[in-house]
């Protein structure tokens, strides 16, 4: 008896070992090889950290004070210290192989090989004639970002499952809504302007950290645009999200590295304890609202997706599941704040270092709104350069510097079929700083270059892609651009802005872009 249970447990073992070695070395090798048979090149990896090792020694070099590219020091006055080739300073890797390999490559993280590309024209070949359905998102990133986005966020979703929860979501972006929201942003920006000018009252003027306030805004809007939450619920919400995303993204992860999360086991652990606290806060916020359907029309996000009810094909679409709920708010909770106040914290830096833009703006503001407190929502399409600004601001400082895909089934590309299960980084940084797309003043801010030109005289119309590309562009783009244009007109006409000498411009690399000294600036009354 004893016997046949060693020889049962042996084979388990035997099993499972066999399917360790298929999955972390076996299986990688054969994708790895197709991908170089197919022509493409990379750095050599090593097993089982892939090229993770190269790229944080890379990192660490760029950033070491011998380094020309490293952050700048404290501001004397020169604004020639400011160094907007972020993609060199904070992804010198990516910067180093496309020297190397060119802008199509093979690079590993742990045993997950990921195509790089920076090349538009492959992008457009890969996504032209092919459904978004053949594109998923790489499951090598899902159990990382579970805690942030949950199983089911609009994001991390694929297949009929993504299409369903889409066509939920996009009537809550529908014009006749983003109209309904004007006044509740105008509200929580005239309350920033009001904060500030009460900061002023004694002094002629004052030095503020915007990255803090910028961020606190745009929570504040989300918050109440979206889910309809006026009370403080919305910052504890957003206090817990941001010391996950720090415990996700700050320190190194062992993405794609047999067992990696064991080896940060403790910013594991944070990000799930933290993860389920958010869950438990956002269940009570449903429930709540859940009391409210028929009392009151919701027209919210929140609204909307508790309603869920639609047809596909015909076909009646039961609502969302509560798991679901949860993880598309966790999910909108986060995109629909971090990256507007992203963009608009780099806008006020560069504002503030371009004070020529902040007049043209100020006219331009002038002309279309008028002196009324009241800002229309017909009259923000008119701020024709305040969109070069923010398109520029997003060329320079992508809030969202990549889009990650994973191929569903073999897809041709031009004379390469890229295999099945093929993961690809596509490095939106890497194409808006790209001297062979834009030009020699690729790192000058230069919003002219958007004039009368949507992609901004980029040679080709898939080098410039702040909002992602195909069907899984980004679903709150018309959102971000209102509020963006509404934040900026209350306080632009309130206010002049300069860098404080205080300021270092260190922007780094953590899911997105952020200035990881804050952007300390002077504001004063105009
Ligand atoms: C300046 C602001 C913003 C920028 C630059 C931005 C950029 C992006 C990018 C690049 C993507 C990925 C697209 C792709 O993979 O091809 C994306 C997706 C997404 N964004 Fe945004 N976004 C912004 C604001 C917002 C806002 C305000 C919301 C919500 C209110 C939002 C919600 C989402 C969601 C849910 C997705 C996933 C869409 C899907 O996979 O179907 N974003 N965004």
């Amino acid at each position: 008896m004893n016997a046949i249970i060693v020889d049962v447990v042996v084979v388990v073992m035997v099993v499972m070992l066999w399917k360790l070695i298929n999955a972390c070395y076996l299986t990688p090798i054969r994708a790895y090889r197709k991908l170089r048979k197919m022509g493409f090149g990379g750095p050599t990896p090593s097993f089982p950290m892939g090229n993770l090792g190269d790229m944080k020694k890379l990192l660490f070099q760029s950033k070491s004070p011998s380094s020309s590219s490293s952050s700048s020091p404290a501001l004397s006055s020169s604004k020639e210290l400011i160094n907007h080739d972020i993609h060199s300073s904070s992804l010198p890797y990516f910067a180093l192989w496309q020297k190397l390999h060119g802008k199509v490559f093979v690079y590993w993280m742990g045993v997950e090989p990921f195509l790089y590309v920076a090349d538009p024209e492959f992008l457009k070949q890969m996504s032209g004639g092919v459904t978004a359905k053949n594109w998923g998102k790489p499951t090598v990133f899902k159990s990382d970002r579970i805690p942030m986005f949950g199983d089911f966020g609009l994001n991390m979703i694929e297949g009929s499952t993504w299409l369903r929860h889409r066509h939920i979501i996009t009537p809550a972006f529908s014009p006749s809504n983003l109209k309904g929201m004007t006044n509740l942003m105008v509200e929580s920006a005239t309350k920033i302007v009001e904060h500030w000018i009460t900061l002023l009252s004694n002094t002629g003027k004052v030095e503020l950290d915007m990255e803090r306030e910028i961020t606190t805004l745009a929570g504040e809007i989300i918050a109440r645009t979206n889910f309809g939450i006026n009370d403080e619920t919305g910052s504890i919400l957003f206090e817990k999200l941001r010391a996950m995303q720090i415990s996700l993204f700050k320190h190194t992860r062992y993405v794609g590295v047999p067992f990696g999360q064991l080896l940060c086991l403790g910013q594991t652990l944070e990000a799930r304890r933290l993860g389920q606290e958010i869950d438990n806060l956002l269940l009570s916020l449903i429930n709540a609202r859940r009391k409210m359907i028929g009392v009151e029309p919701q027209h919210d996000l929140l609204g909307l997706l508790l309603e869920g009810e639609d047809h596909i094909d015909g076909k009646f679409v039961r609502k969302l599941t509560t798991g679901e709920l949860i993880d598309e708010c966790k999910t909108f909770f986060f995109g629909g704040h971090e990256t507007v106040a992203l963009a608009m914290t780099w806008t006020l830096m560069l504002l503030a270092m371009n004070p020529k833009w902040q007049d043209e703006l100020r006219e331009e503001i002038k002309e279309v709104i008028g002196e009324s407190d009241e800002i229309g929502f017909t009259k923000l399409a008119d701020l024709k350069k305040m969109g070069w600004v923010m398109n520029e601001v997003l060329r320079l400082y992508p809030s969202s510097p990549n889009a990650q895909r994973q191929a569903r089934g073999d897809i041709q590309v031009g004379d390469v079929a890229i295999p099945n299960g093929t993961n690809i980084w596509i490095d939106v940084v890497g194409m808006h700083h790209d001297r062979s797309l834009w030009g020699d003043d690729v790192n000058e801010f230069k919003p002219e270059r958007f004039d009368g030109n949507l992609y901004g005289g980029c040679n080709h119309k898939m080098g410039y892609l702040p909002f992602g590309f195909g069907g899984r562009m980004c679903i709150g783009k018309s959102y971000a651009i209102m509020e963006y244009k509404i934040v900026m007109t209350s306080i632009l006409r309130r206010f002049s802005f300069s860098v404080s000498p205080s300021y270092r411009h260190s922007p780094s690399y953590c899911f997105s872009f952020r200035p990881s000294s804050g952007v300390p600036l002077i504001i004063q009354p105009l």
